[in-house]
């Protein structure tokens, strides 16, 4: 095929185009991106006196563990505690132990702040110590540390300490302990924990920060929005249950964490302020959500009953750029050590409410008439299905999701040519090629359904947002959907990227997003259209600043495609750079094949007129210079 390039710029590619979407689903915070080692680290949301309360805790040598109803919680957001009890007559050291969320990576020369709340049940002349340890599971010590303390008082007191192992463990199959050396002194005492907590170093060496690994590896696609807090975990299965921003800012022991929406307990550790300072980190702009009246099990609030829900939504989005001298939420944010706002240019109401567009008519309308004076800068991006229905205010933008099969997206690569240029514009908010099975979309790997991506899922969506860039005068921002999932307990097949406690796992698909947007330029260059439903699909961007021409292929079947580019510029580069990522079309990235499909750059002659050949099953940056 023969694709000639227009050296006019039809449109400037917006600067948010590429990014990531982000939710509390397959451990992609609590047990991923979120740092904090221990599971369960402060039996949030269990109910006491269960099994199930000691989720991830284990008894050492014989100590009796219970999770319960502090009579003198460590505070009133956290009421739970671990009550250990030294049984009459052990001997050794005697406690309790934590096996982190499926593993606990362990290395030499790295430094771990461990820290816990204890207070004695009944105070006592005990005179002892808490070895706080890393261990693996056989028992062999990593590193340890001993803290002196007394049973002198039933108060609460914190303890905090750094360990760092000289040895790293062989495998993640390691526990953070505490343990009582017992003696005879110890026997019979009763110590209630709380709030134990044990971090890694982190990204950017934030306090209360992200999981290094998975941090950078999304660094490193050049993200230039985050979604949050989600996708369905922002709804809540019940009103009572949805996410509350308020819950999730200042310290940990105010936080109370809640029943997340992909059935296991958040901590709200990763909390507003926590992914606003991420978001700053990496350069980002939050696409935030707010809840907008609807939680999953069905409920929507009626129209009369929204008051404190608008309210609580003014006061979030006061939270992230208001006036701390204004505004309560905002002189929080002050306090807290932001008296800047935030940069906030979108705001999302809910959350896919297609599933109940007939209350969202009224939600949306109630929300964004209560808003949108407050916020007159803030373009509101709404959740149902695009105009329909008819929603009043009239929506300057509208949240798509399509999850499909690979030819679905080589096929829809023209989506959005055909919708009205009328100032409305549409953000792409999850999309994702999930199953090979176009009968079944959401169903099993036993029918279709993707556990990684494979270079074929990948070369679908990357046919797909070549449309999405020469849409990208009404596409403001599109994110693959989701973003992380722990290998060893997720909810959700195929991610973007997968991780256990010991590696990251980034897919083709992720390579497919990292390649879009590194190479994402400032303008488009219109070119001969592919042929809509075929198989072969291409833009042309140009970078101004280094008068680089980007030329993005995606070749969606097995055979290899020939192209012939005509530049019609007055110099054009003799050679250029190409990255290819090619491989089987149902090749993936796993745990077992970590790299089996990673980008590789050469060198391409190039000129006016020049050939290249995309393998079969390929995604290719071209980029050189011309002018
Ligand atoms: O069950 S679904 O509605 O398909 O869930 C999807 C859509 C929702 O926004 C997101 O949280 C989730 C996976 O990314």
């Amino acid at each position: 095929v023969t694709v000639t390039v227009s050296p006019t710029a039809s449109h400037p590619v917006p600067t948010t185009l590429w990014g990531q979407m982000f939710e509390d689903i397959s451990h992609s915070g609590d047990g991923g991106l979120y740092a904090e080692l221990l599971q369960n680290r402060a039996f949030q949301q269990v109910t006491p006196n269960t099994t199930a309360a000691l989720n991830a805790w284990h008894s050492i040598n014989g100590a009796a563990l219970s999770v319960v109803a502090d009579i003198l919680p460590v505070s009133s957001a956290l009421p739970n505690s671990l009550q250990v009890t030294i049984p009459a007559g052990s001997t050794g050291l005697v406690g309790v132990g934590n096996e982190g969320y499926f593993g606990i990576k362990v290395t030499a020369g790295s430094t771990y702040t461990a820290s816990f709340h204890y207070r004695f049940a009944k105070a006592s002349s005990f005179k002892g110590s808490f070895k706080v340890a890393l261990q693996t599971a056989a028992g062999r010590s990593l590193v340890s540390t001993s803290v002196s303390i007394t049973g002198e008082t039933t108060k609460w007191q914190e303890v905090k300490v750094t360990l760092r192992p000289t040895i790293s463990a062989s495998s993640t199959a390691n526990n953070f302990t505490v343990t009582l050396d017992s003696g005879s002194a110890a026997s019979g005492q009763i110590v209630h924990f709380a709030l134990f907590s044990l971090f890694p170093p982190t990204f950017k060496n934030r306090p209360n920060g992200m999981r290094v690994d998975i941090a950078t590896t999304l660094a490193e696609m050049g993200p230039s929005f985050f979604r949050l807090p989600g996708g369905n975990n922002l709804e809540g299965q019940t009103v009572d249950q949805r996410w509350q921003w308020n819950a999730t800012v200042g310290p940990l022991l105010n936080r109370p964490g809640r029943i997340g929406d992909w059935g296991y307990i958040n901590t709200d550790g990763l909390g507003l302020m926590d992914y606003l300072n991420w978001c700053e980190d990496l350069g980002m702009q939050a696409i935030m959500a707010i809840w907008s009246g609807f939680a999953l099990g069905g409920t929507s609030v009626a129209e009369a009953d929204l008051g404190p829900y608008i309210q609580q939504a003014m006061d979030q989005i006061n939270f992230v750029i208001g006036d701390s001298k204004k505004s309560a939420p905002a002189a929080l944010r002050a306090s807290l050590g932001h008296p800047d706002p935030y940069p906030l240019a979108y705001v999302e109401v809910g959350n896919e409410d297609f599933f109940a567009a007939s209350t969202y008519t009224y939600r949306w309308h109630d929300f964004v008439t209560a808003l949108q004076p407050k916020f007159p800068n803030i373009r509101f991006i709404a959740t149902s299905d695009t105009f329909n229905p008819i929603l009043s205010p009239n929506p300057q933008s509208w949240d798509q999701h399509n999850y499909n099969t690979p030819s679905w997206f080589a096929e829809n690569s023209f989506f959005y040519d055909g919708f009205e240029r009328n100032g409305t514009t549409y953000f792409e908010g999850e999309y994702a090629a999930i199953s090979t099975n176009s009968s079944d979309i959401f169903g099993t790997p036993a029918t279709g359904r993707l556990t990684f991506p494979t270079m074929q899922s990948a070369s679908g969506e990357a046919a797909y947002m070549t449309g999405l860039e020469r849409n990208a005068d009404i596409v403001f921002s599109a994110s693959y959907a989701p973003l992380l999932n722990h290998v060893t307990n997720s909810q959700w097949t195929p991610n973007l990227i997968s991780f256990d406690a010991g590696n990251v796992y980034p897919s083709t698909s992720y390579y497919v997003q990292k390649l879009f947007s590194l190479n994402r330029g400032d303008e488009y260059l219109p070119s001969t259209l592919p042929v809509q439903n075929g198989t072969l699909f291409w833009s042309v961007v140009r970078k101004i600043s280094t008068q680089q021409i980007i030329i993005k292929i995606s070749n969606t079947v097995e055979t290899a495609a020939d192209l012939t580019f005509e530049l019609p510029f007055r110099s054009v580069a003799k050679t250029g750079t190409a990255q290819i990522l090619t491989g089987a079309a149902n090749a993936s990235n796993t745990p077992t094949t970590p790299n089996l499909v990673v980008p590789r750059n050469s060198t391409i002659a190039t000129g006016k007129r020049f050939s290249y050949i995309a393998p079969g099953f390929s995604v290719s940056v071209l980029s050189f210079i011309a002018h």
